[in-house]
């Protein structure tokens, strides 16, 4: 096939291991790309062609203290009763924040995603105080830097600048926490199920149900029952 008549989509990537001249290959971004990017979404700096003024040079040292990881599914990430250590981006994959009793008792507390960048927002965690876990749900890849040596690099970067980028974070940390709250309280487990399904599709397909459940509030069974009486409605013309 002649280049010109090549249609603009790349083939299934089960394909791309043989070699025929039919394959369209399309240059992939190096990983560092992805971290990046994922730096100058957090700290709203739009990055340009001009890679030589004082923010790029901020977001490239910063990127500098990052190392790709990448984990299997359930891999503890930081546990409770030990300083939380390290900031997260996440390239690809799923985490969850939750946790557990000493009888083993879990409540997640929020997902993350690909873009998210995940860090010890309270003293408390970052002391052996520390309550919360994060774990990989599925198989990530990971950007991970000392968190002590990242604020350090956001602190010398300008006064108040940590604060800035922290208040950020905080804000909607507080407001997702009060908003999960308001609505365990006042809305049904059938209400909270919807919410789910419209504005979190992507977690509905890759999560596991029960991790689902904990972090609705409601039994496992709870959520099956909800899972199938909405499959069905959906099924009904
Ligand atoms: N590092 C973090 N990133 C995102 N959410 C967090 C983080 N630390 C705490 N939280 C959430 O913020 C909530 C504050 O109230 P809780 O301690 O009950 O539960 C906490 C978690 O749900």
């Amino acid at each position: 096939m002649n280049s010109s008549f090549r249609p603009p989509v790349a083939s299934a990537p089960c394909l791309l291991g043989s070699d025929s001249d039919d394959l369209i290959h399309y240059s992939v971004a190096p990983a560092e790309v992805a971290l990046l990017n994922g730096l100058s979404h957090a700290f709203g700096i739009c990055l340009n062609e001009n890679q030589d003024n004082p923010e790029a040079r901020f977001l490239s040292h910063l990127a500098s203290l990052f190392q790709q990881q990448r984990v299997d599914p359930e891999t503890p990430l930081e546990k409770h009763d030990r300083p939380w250590g390290n900031v997260y981006l996440v390239q690809y994959g799923i985490l969850r924040l939750f946790r557990e009793s000493p009888a083993g008792k879990v409540a997640v507390h929020h997902f993350f995603s690909e873009g998210d960048l995940i860090w010890p927002v309270f003293g408390r965690s970052r002391t052996v105080r520390n309550t919360l876990c994060l774990t990989s749900v599925l198989p990530a890849t990971l950007w991970v830097a000392d968190f002590a040596a990242f604020r350090s690099a956001i602190q010398s970067y300008g006064d108040g600048q940590w604060h800035k980028f922290a208040l950020v974070l905080t804000e909607e940390i507080a407001e997702l926490t009060s908003m999960r709250e308001y609505r365990k309280h006042t809305m049904s487990a059938r209400e909270r199920y919807q919410l789910l399904l419209d504005e979190y599709p992507e977690l509905i397909k890759r999560v596991p149900d029960n991790q689902l459940a904990s972090w609705l509030g409601v039994v496992p069974a709870t959520f099956s029952r909800l899972k199938t009486a909405f499959a069905n409605q959906n099924k009904t013309p």
